[in-house]
């Protein structure tokens, strides 16, 4: 779901949302509603309105209604209704709602626009040719993962991704499952590390109302959500052992069985694996079962890493910049920030890159991209590697602050302007030892 919130107000349902499992992205414009757009497959949009902006907004929805008809539209506004009632019947609007407003009966035009986008033939949207593009890079390395991944789109076995921290696993996954037949069924995300400890079985399996003390309702797990789609469990070495023996059962006879269900559910599912620990290490440690890794290890696909096509370098940043420029500023990158991403070897990879580019895009007075406002200014060819560890370190707790106080406090909305998850932000906020109340 796509929910276009220029001005930020983040809407008192997006705890219910998620707990309805709807996967949101946030945009708050529609040059970056555009961008999400072109990368996720998304059927539902959620506008919020308000008096001052309506007039800004109508302008953009049809921008975006022009390249995506298919998008069902639902707005959220503070005043009175009437007011804008003629442009959103004029705009297709599903429904209307005024906050405050009844959850339940929300949350059923929610599914019924999900139904409504379901029959409707997706045009402007991404069809499985074009996902591809969002692998950018011409690099042989790059154009060997495109054909892997047109091939292994094609069949319904596991994959097991392998590649270091930002190097691309999630975005490959996502296009196996748009490449794939399942592509009109749902992708699902589960970072194994992120899950809460205790609950990491009944997220993954479900259960039913009163299977324990805190189940006051049924709850349909991760697998099931994934049904006629994908599933993507990232981190996967972080999946506790006992886990391991109910996914290596579900991967054998495609059953699950909610905790405190009497009988087992077929579930149609692919599942996709990425880890970027050693898994072959994890089994010798005793943390992974070899029986799982076998039963996983069907296709491999590791991403390279930046510095390993380092001469496309400037060809993603070029793409980058003009990805987060607004249409109208020419950013531009000066002499010395080419040479400087060209020397640097880029630990995190697609993401760093793509993050520094963000940051100095929001610091430039004049639309000037240099080195320093890269944070690449103090890079010398006589540098240790453990200087750059150190850079990498201060830059990246740079980072992650300003996008906290940018986003007061909100982890959520911080992880996702940095384009990383919630648990990578917690992940990183730990390694950087910044403390969050
Ligand atoms: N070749 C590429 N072209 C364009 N964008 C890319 C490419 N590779 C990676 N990216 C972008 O880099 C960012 C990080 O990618 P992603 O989240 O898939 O990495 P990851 O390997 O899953 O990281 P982690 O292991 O930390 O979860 C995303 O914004 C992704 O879209």
């Amino acid at each position: 779901m796509l929910v276009l919130d220029p001005e930020q107000c983040l809407p008192e349902c997006s705890e219910e949302l998620k707990q309805a499992a709807w996967n949101c992205v946030k945009a708050v414009s529609a040059a970056e509603a555009l961008v999400l757009l072109q990368k996720y497959e998304l059927r539902v949009a959620i506008a919020f309105i308000s008096d001052t902006n309506q007039t800004a907004l109508a302008k953009e929805i049809a921008i975006i209604q022009a390249e995506y008809p298919s998008l069902h539209w639902i707005a959220v506004t503070d005043s009175a209704l009437e007011q804008h009632c003629s442009w959103l019947s004029a705009a297709n609007f599903v429904d209307y709602y005024h906050r405050p407003f009844d959850w339940n009966r929300f949350a059923d035009t929610l599914g019924h626009a999900w139904g409504m986008a379901q029959l409707t033939p997706s045009k402007g949207g991404k069809g499985p040719a074009k996902v591809l593009t969002t692998i950018k890079g011409e690099h042989p390395l790059l154009q060997q993962l495109r054909q892997r991944l047109h091939k292994f789109s094609q069949s319904d076995e596991t994959v097991l991704l392998s590649g270091e921290t930002g190097s691309g696993k999630g975005l490959c996954a996502k296009t196996l499952h748009s490449l794939s037949k399942r592509h009109e069924g749902p992708f699902i995300t589960v970072n194994c590390g992120a899950l809460p400890t205790g609950l990491i079985h009944s997220t993954l399996f479900g259960h039913e109302k009163g299977a324990f003390t805190d189940a006051d309702k049924r709850y349909i797990g991760h697998l099931e959500q994934a049904h006629g789609g994908t599933l993507f469990l990232d981190e996967i070495a972080d999946l506790p052992l006992d886990l391991q023996v109910n996914l290596l059962h579900f991967l054998d006879d495609k059953h699950i069985m909610r905790i405190g269900g009497n009988a087992p559910i077929k579930v149609d599912c692919r599942l996709l694996f990425a880890s970027h620990q050693d898994l072959e290490a994890a089994i010798d440690e005793g943390r992974f079962r070899e029986d799982l890794y076998h039963r996983i290890n069907v296709l491999r696909l590791h991403v390279p890493s930046l510095r390993q096509y380092s001469d496309e370098v400037m060809l993603l940043a070029e793409q980058f910049l003009l990805e987060h420029s607004d249409n109208c500023t020419q950013f531009h990158f000066s002499d010395e920030a080419r040479c400087a991403m060209k020397h640097y070897n880029w630990p995190g990879n697609v993401r760093e890159l793509r993050n520094r580019i963000r940051r100095a895009m929001v610091l430039t007075d004049d639309c000037i991209i240099t080195a320093q406002l890269l944070g690449l200014d103090s890079l010398t060819a006589n540098r240790t590697s453990q200087d750059l560890a150190r850079c990498r370190a201060e830059h990246e707790a740079e980072v992650l602050l300003k996008a906290i106080s940018d986003h007061k406090h909100n982890i959520s909305a911080a992880a996702r302007s940095l384009n990383i998850s919630r648990a990578t932000f917690y992940r990183l906020l730990k390694k950087c030892q910044i403390k969050v109340p």
